[in-house]
């Protein structure tokens, strides 16, 4: 098989869509409601493409046949829409004269070469003892000629400023906690010295134990939070391991098992996975990590939040892993708050820490902007903004736009909307079946549906070329988040443009949101800083939490003063840390009363992987106890229910001083009713990331019974 077959033969994924072409939901079902003078088309419909919207909203002639390649058009260049308030020339919110600042050339494909010179003065920050020096070629490293070649191909010319730096860590065999903006190219950061330590030193062991229905042992695993990462992941390193002789699988949630066991039976070197699935397979004794000598967390900080800790925690430290040591290991994300830094050194042993640009900042080739709009205005600026994007001929012809929402539910509402307004959407989010996903994706990566509505399910990692616009239709509540959002746009060096929805409702991220703006050297509207300078009086929601007061840069945790000076550091850094959190928890109970309608919201991400415990922010357990020697049951978010149905009230007045409420001194872990204010207040601080189990730990040495 040629090197062009093998990267892009299927990733041997088990499902494959029974239709070729995607269905959004309002065309499933009956769709006498829809207005037939929707036309998203414009005025000449053109079903080349296989495409699946027709005048009268019905499937086309090329339904089910459809090839998913064809380029998506622009849409809404003949403006039917479906719209009470009436036509887009007609409207209140005219910003398409915005658009005149915001041109985004189109570059080449991704892979076609990247601008380096956008990296050009880009900080970096190592610490740790005997850093091994970076490199300005992949001449210079011994990668092994086969992984070269395939560098070759991959038109990779010069490492990218992450890969100078890790790559040489990780190939003289030490640990590594690296950060480095989105887009940058961490995947071969970690893959280039996995394949090539596989390479130098294969398997003394056979793939596949003894007797039928054995167990595989890889060598090195790479887990990611989402599957269609793992999946893109794993077709990253297949590409990079093309007759290397490195064997490579995929295994995530959602997809039947069976073919990935029978993947794994034909032998298994790296094996890519999310959590839940992997710790399924274990549990099955299909795959044992005793074998394990290298071992990648892709968007470790995700990983390691409160949602997956507990999973990845058990995966590294019961299931017969090796321990630091004789197993390298290697951290990487784009954001690194202090306290995850901190759980994630139990994992590594004299470990590197390296910041290729600063650790948590977005990158200044994505132009952010932020419009404020009121939250039933949304919909109606959303499209003016498409509108004017369209008519401006912004972004070329392969342009394609991601918006990001808070909930599901509200990525289904939109996606019906904006189909019905004649704009080919699509959408992806947890509660959709894994076919759905990969359809969606697929649909959105062809530009079939050139708009993809998304939950933060699709936040992370995903490399999708010509994602030119990403518009966070919701903000999120964590910057991290948004950081991550907009980083899928603006990557490889090239440019993007992120655009922001704020409401009354974000007020709790203006003030990261704004630091981290001007740190881009972005412009910051004068209301936004409004905001800030009055949510900094409370405290931020943001980065001011997670990174210790607002600070910014590349800060190694180990260099804190508490670290270096021999104190007790387990608690002191958190107290830093979240320094910004009591007064934020104090700030909302005045500013934002409880909306039970959020519910459900942060937690989208909640199908990230089966049988991951959700987002982030737990609730704590009705068998919360009042006795400091045993710590209370965490909840999933799931099981969180609005405060008022609450009760058995449980002082956790143990952990008193330590990101409690100043009002209440005390943490609540159950309510009684009628509830006090402040245990709402606490809520919604829960749900912004308390550091809960981190100080559990602490008290307890453990997070559950
Ligand atoms: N040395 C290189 N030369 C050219 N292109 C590269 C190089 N390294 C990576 N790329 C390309 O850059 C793009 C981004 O890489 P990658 O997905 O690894 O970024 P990332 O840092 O992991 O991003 P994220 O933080 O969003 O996960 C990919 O399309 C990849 O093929």
């Amino acid at each position: 098989m040629s090197w062009y077959d093998s990267v892009t033969e299927p990733a041997r994924r088990p499902t494959r869509p029974t239709r070729s072409t995607y269905v959004p939901p309002y065309l499933r079902t009956n769709n006498n409601t829809m207005n037939t003078n929707i036309n998203p088309y414009g005025s000449q419909p053109d079903f080349s493409s296989g495409h699946r919207f027709t005048p009268s909203g019905r499937t086309g002639p090329n339904r089910g046949r459809g090839s998913g390649r064809g380029r998506g058009r622009s849409w809404g260049q003949n403006r039917y829409f479906n719209d009470s308030n009436g036509p887009a020339n007609s409207d209140p919110f005219d910003i398409s004269e915005k658009f005149d600042e915001l041109e985004v050339v189109e570059d080449g494909y991704v892979g076609e070469g990247i601008n380096f010179d956008a990296y050009e003065d880009i900080p970096v920050e190592t610490s740790g003892l005997d850093i091994p020096p970076a490199v300005n070629t992949f001449a210079e490293i011994d990668l092994g000629k086969a992984l070269n070649e395939n560098i070759r191909r991959c038109k990779y010319v010069k490492p990218t400023p992450i890969q100078r730096h890790a790559i040489p860590i990780a190939m003289a065999g030490r640990d590594l906690m690296a950060c480095a903006q989105t887009g940058s190219g961490k995947t071969a950061a970690f893959c280039f010295p996995i394949i090539s330590g596989i390479m130098r030193n294969p398997k003394s062991m056979p793939v596949w134990g003894q007797g039928g229905g054995g167990v595989a042992y890889p060598l090195a695993l790479i887990l990611s939070p989402t599957r269609e990462l793992s999946c893109q992941i794993h077709d990253e390193a297949k590409k990079f391991s093309y007759q290397t002789g490195v064997k490579l699988v995929v295994a995530y949630g959602g997809a039947p098992i069976s073919q990935q066991l029978r993947n794994l039976e034909k032998g298994v070197d790296i094996l890519v996975a999310t959590p839940g699935r992997l710790v399924d397979m274990i549990e099955r004794e299909r795959v044992s990590l005793r074998m394990i000598k290298y071992l990648a967390l892709d968007e470790a900080d995700r990983m390691l939040d409160m949602g997956f800790e507990p999973q990845i925690r058990r995966i590294v430290e019961q299931m017969e892993m090796p321990r630091p040591g004789p197993r390298q290991t290697m951290l990487f994300s784009a954001t690194f708050p202090t306290e995850i830094q901190r759980l994630a050194s139990d994992f590594l042993s004299n470990y590197i820490f390296l910041a290729v640009g600063r650790v948590g900042s977005s990158t200044d080739l994505i132009a952010q902007r932020v419009e404020y709009v009121q939250e039933m205005d949304k919909r109606k600026f959303l499209m003016n903004l498409l509108h004017a994007q369209s008519a401006k001929g912004a972004y070329g012809k392969h342009a394609l736009t991601l918006v990001f929402v808070e909930t599901k539910r509200g990525a289904d509402a939109l996606e019906r909307w904006l189909c019905m307004n004649g704009f080919p959407a699509t959408a992806i989010h947890g509660d959709k079946v894994q076919m759905e996903r990969e359809r969606a994706l697929k649909a959105f990566k062809s530009g079939v549906t050139p708009l993809l509505v998304a939950t933060d399910v699709a936040a992370r990692g995903l490399d999708i070329p010509h994602v030119s616009h990403v518009i966070n239709f919701d903000l999120p509540k964590d910057i991290d988040d948004y950081v991550h959002r907009i980083g899928r746009t603006g990557r490889a060096g090239k440019s993007g443009l992120a655009t922001a929805f704020f409401s009354e409702k974000n007020m709790p991220i203006a003030k990261s949101l704004a630091e981290l703006m001007q740190e881009a050297k972005q412009e910051v509207p004068p209301w936004l800083t409004q905001y800030a300078e009055s949510s900094s009086t409370y405290g931020s929601g943001g980065r001011g939490r997670r990174y210790g007061g607002g600070k910014f840069g590349g800060r190694d945790y180990r260099n804190n003063s508490q670290y270096n000076s021999g104190e007790d550091y387990s608690y002191t850094p958190y107290a830093d840390s979240y320094a910004g959190a009591d007064s934020y928890a104090e700030a909302t109970s005045s500013a934002f009363p409880y909306d039970a309608s959020q519910d459900s919201a942060n937690y989208a991400g909640g199908g990230v992987d089966s049988n991951a415990v959700g987002s982030r922010g737990y609730d704590f357990g009705h068998e919360a106890r009042t006795s400091s020697s045993s710590p209370p049951t965490l909840r999933s978010p799931s099981s969180c229910r609005p405060p008022h149905q609450r009760n058995n009230a449980v002082q956790l007045s143990s952990l008193t001083g330590i990101g409690t409420t100043p009002t209440s001194s005390v943490l609540w872990a159950g309510f009684s009713t009628p509830m006090p204010k402040f245990c709402v207040d606490l809520f919604c601080f829960c749900d912004q990331s308390l550091p809960i189990k981190p100080l559990m730990r602490e008290k307890w040495g453990r997070t559950q019974h």
